[in-house]
C-alpha cells in the first residue's frame, strides 16, 4: 500500500526534513527539478540527444521555482528553452528567487500569456509548472487559455507536443483531484469539470503520490505518473503493514505493494483465511445472501456466487418462498432456504452464518428494511470481531432513503455500506452533488462513515473505502488498470458477495482490509476477463486469477 500524502502533510514532511538539517529547500527544489529532466529524458529517449525546443510555464510559487530549474538543467544539455513566468519576479518565494536568478544569468522570462506563447515556433516539449500543492482557486481564464491543448491552433499537430507537469497539471486540486471552477472563468458554476482542460502525458510528482492523482478527474489530467524520492526520508510511507486497518489520519492506496516489493501472495494470505488453515467448511464461513422476489433474483445470484468463489466454505440464498422454485432451478453448490413474512430468521440462518449480504435485487420495500433491521440486530456478544459482517448494497440502501437515520442507529463496526454515487447520495444528500466540488470524495466517505457508525465504501473507477475513525483507502482503476467493460449490470452485485465472502472466514483479516482486497480483485478479474465481459463472468474468473496472483 503506498500511502497518498494531502497538501499540508507533504508541506509537513518539507518543513521536517529541514528543521533535521536533511535538505535546505533549494537542495529539494534543485532534486525535483533533476527528477523531472531524468523522469522526462526516461519516458522519450528520443528527447536525449538534445538540440530540442522546450517552453517551461513557471507560476508565483515553488512549483514555479522547480520550473527554472528544469530550464536550467534542459538548456545545459542543449536545448532551447523559453521561460514563461506568471507573477513579478520580486514577489517570488525565495528559493523559487534564487532559482529565477540562476536561469536569469544566460536567459529570459517573458509573460505568461498567448500573446507572447504563441507567437514562438512549435516546442517538442511543455512544462507545466505553474500551480502545484499551492493552488488556493480557479486557475485565472488567461493562464488557463495557454494551457489548454485545443488552444494551440497555431502550432502544427498541437496534441503531439510532449506535455510534462510538474506535481500535477496546473489547475488540478491535489487533494481531491477537482478543477475548482468558477462563474469569473467563464464556466458553469459547480461544475467539476472545467470548459478548458490541461492534460498531460507525465506528471512528475515528489516523495508521494497525491489523493489529487487518483481521485475524480486526476487520472485522466495527468498521463501517467511518476514519484521522484527527493530525499524526504521514510516519513510518508504507509506505517501500517498490508493486511492491518489503516491509520486514522492517514490516505493509503489499496495496491499489491509494501516498501517498493510487490507482495501480492501475501496480501491475499492475509486477509483471505482459507489458503492458511485446515479446517472443514463451517470454520471458511457461511454466508447468507437475501434475494427478492420473483423474476428479481439474479443479482442475489450473481452476490451468491462471488462468495463461493471468494472462498466461503458455505453460502445460501434466502428468498421469498414464492421465488424458490425460481432459484432452485439455477443454484446448485449454493443453498436455498425460503423465508416466509412471519418466520423467525433464525430458523433458515443460525448462529453459524458468518456474514450477511443484503440489497441486490431485494427491492425498496418495508420488507427489505425489516430484513436489514433484523440482521442487524444480530449481535454474536459483548465483542465486535464475534458480530456476523453485514454487507448492505443497493435495495437495502435505497429502502432507508426516507430516514437514513433508523438505518445508522443500528449499524456496527462489522457493518459495510457499498453504494454507488445515486445510493449514497441517497442516504447523505448533503455529502453529494454540489458539497461535492469542494469536499473531496475521500472525506465526504470518512463524514459518511462517521455519521453511519460503520465501514462505507463508495463506488467508481476511483473507489474511496473510510471507517469511521477517518481511516481511508482509495482504490483507482486508472494508469493501466482501467476497465470501462466493469460498468456493466449486476457487476455491483459481484462486489457484495466479493465482500461477504472475504470476510467470512474466521481466519480472514479484518472487515475492511477484505474491502480493499474484493475491490482489488474486482478489478483484477474484470482486467483479466477483458472487453465482452458480464457480471456473470467475474466469479468465475477468479480461481484463474487466485492462480495467478500466488495464492
Ligand atoms: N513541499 C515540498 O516538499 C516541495 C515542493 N516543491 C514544489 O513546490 C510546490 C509547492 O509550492 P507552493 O507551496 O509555493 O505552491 P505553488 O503550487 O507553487 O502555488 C502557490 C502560489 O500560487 C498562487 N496561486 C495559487 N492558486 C492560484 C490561482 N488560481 N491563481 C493565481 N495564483 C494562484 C499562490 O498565491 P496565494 O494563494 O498565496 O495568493 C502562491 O503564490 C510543489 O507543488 C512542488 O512543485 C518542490 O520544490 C520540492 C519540495
Ligand atoms: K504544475
Amino acid at each position: 500500500m503506498t500511502e497518498l500524502l494531502t497538501a499540508d502533510q507533504m508541506r509537513g514532511f518539507e518543513k521536517a526534513a529541514i528543521a533535521r538539517g536533511d535538505a535546505s529547500g533549494l537542495d529539494l527544489m534543485e532534486r525535483a527539478g533533476q527528477g523531472v529532466v531524468e523522469a522526462i529524458l526516461a519516458q522519450w529517449p528520443e528527447l536525449t540527444k538534445g538540440g530540442h525546443r522546450a517552453l517551461v510555464f513557471c507560476g508565483p510559487g515553488n512549483n514555479g521555482g522547480d520550473g527554472f530549474v528544469i530550464a536550467r538543467l534542459l538548456r545545459d544539455v542543449g536545448w532551447t528553452v523559453q521561460v514563461h513566468l506568471h507573477s513579478d519576479p520580486a514577489a517570488l518565494p525565495a528559493d523559487a528567487k534564487e532559482n529565477y536568478d540562476r536561469w536569469m544569468q544566460a536567459g529570459e522570462v517573458l509573460p505568461l500569456v498567448a500573446e507572447t506563447v504563441f507567437a514562438g515556433a512549435r516546442p517538442d516539449l511543455i512544462v507545466d509548472a505553474v500551480f502545484g500543492i499551492g493552488l488556493s482557486r480557479p486557475v485565472p481564464v488567461e493562464i488557463a487559455q495557454v494551457l489548454d491543448v485545443a488552444g494551440m491552433k497555431q502550432w502544427k499537430s498541437p496534441y503531439k507536443i510532449k506535455r510534462v507537469a510538474v506535481d500535477c497539471p496546473s489547475g488540478l486540486d491535489l487533494d481531491t483531484g477537482i478543477i475548482p471552477t468558477d462563474r469569473a472563468a467563464g464556466r458553469k458554476a459547480g461544475s467539476a469539470w472545467p470548459a478548458t482542460l490541461n492534460t498531460a502525458n507525465l506528471t512528475v510528482t515528489f516523495h508521494a503520490p497525491k489523493p489529487g492523482h487518483y481521485l475524480a478527474l486526476g487520472p485522466t489530467l495527468c498521463g501517467s505518473l511518476k514519484v521522484v524520492d527527493i530525499g524526504l526520508g521514510g516519513a510518508a510511507r504507509e506505517s501500517q503493514m498490508i493486511g492491518q486497518s489503516p491509520d486514522p489520519q492517514r490516505i493509503r492506496l489499496a495496491e499489491p505493494f509494501f516498501a517498493g516489493r510487490n507482495v501480492t501472495g501475501s496480501w491475499l494470505r492475509s486477509v483471505m483465511g482459507k489458503p492458511n488453515l485446515p479446517g472443514h467448511k463451517f470454520n471458511f464461513g457461511h454466508v447468507a445472501v437475501f434475494a427478492g422476489g420473483v423474476g428479481r433474483g439474479g443479482a442475489a445470484r450473481l452476490a451468491a456466487r462471488a462468495a463461493l468463489r471468494s472462498g466461503a466454505g458455505l453460502v445460501t440464498v434466502i428468498c421469498p418462498p414464492s421465488a424458490l422454485i425460481e432459484n432452485a432451478c439455477q443454484l446448485n453448490a449454493i443453498m436455498l432456504r425460503a423465508l416466509k413474512k412471519d418466520q423467525p430468521l433464525a430458523e433458515v440462518a443460525d448462529h453459524r452464518v458468518t456474514s450477511f449480504c443484503l440489497g441486490p435485487g431485494m427491492g425498496v420495500s418495508q420488507r427489505t428494511r425489516d430484513l436489514v433491521q433484523e440482521v442487524l440486530a444480530r449481535r454474536a456478544g459483548e465483542y465486535d470481531l464475534e458480530d456476523p459482517v453485514v454487507v448492505l448494497d443497493a435495495d437495502a440502501l435505497s429502502s432507508f432513503a426516507q430516514d437514513p437515520q433508523s438505518l445508522f442507529a443500528q449499524t456496527h463496526a462489522r457493518t459495510i455500506l457499498t453504494p454507488h454515487e445515486g445510493e449514497f447520495e441517497r442516504l447523505f444528500p448533503d455529502l453529494s452533488g454540489p458539497a461535492r466540488s469542494r469536499l473531496s470524495k475521500v472525506d465526504a466517505v470518512r463524514q459518511a462513515a462517521k455519521r453511519a457508525g460503520c465501514l462505507v465504501l463508495l463506488k467508481g473507477a476511483d473507489t474511496v473505502i473510510a471507517d469511521p475513525q477517518g481511516g481511508a483507502t482509495v482504490h483507482a482503476a486508472s494508469y493501466g488498470r482501467e476497465v470501462p467493460w466493469l460498468a456493466t449490470a449486476g457487476a455491483g452485485d459481484v462486489l457484495a458477495g466479493l465482500i461477504a465472502g472475504l470476510a467470512a472466514s474466521f481466519g480472514s483479516g479484518t472487515l475492511f482490509c477484505a474491502a480493499e482486497l474484493a475491490a482489488y480483485l474486482h478489478v483484477e478479474a474484470a482486467r483479466s476477463f477483458g472487453p465482452g465481459l458480464i457480471a456473470e463472468d467475474l466469479p468465475e474468473e477468479l480461481p484463474k486469477l487466485f492462480r495467478e496472483l500466488g495464492l
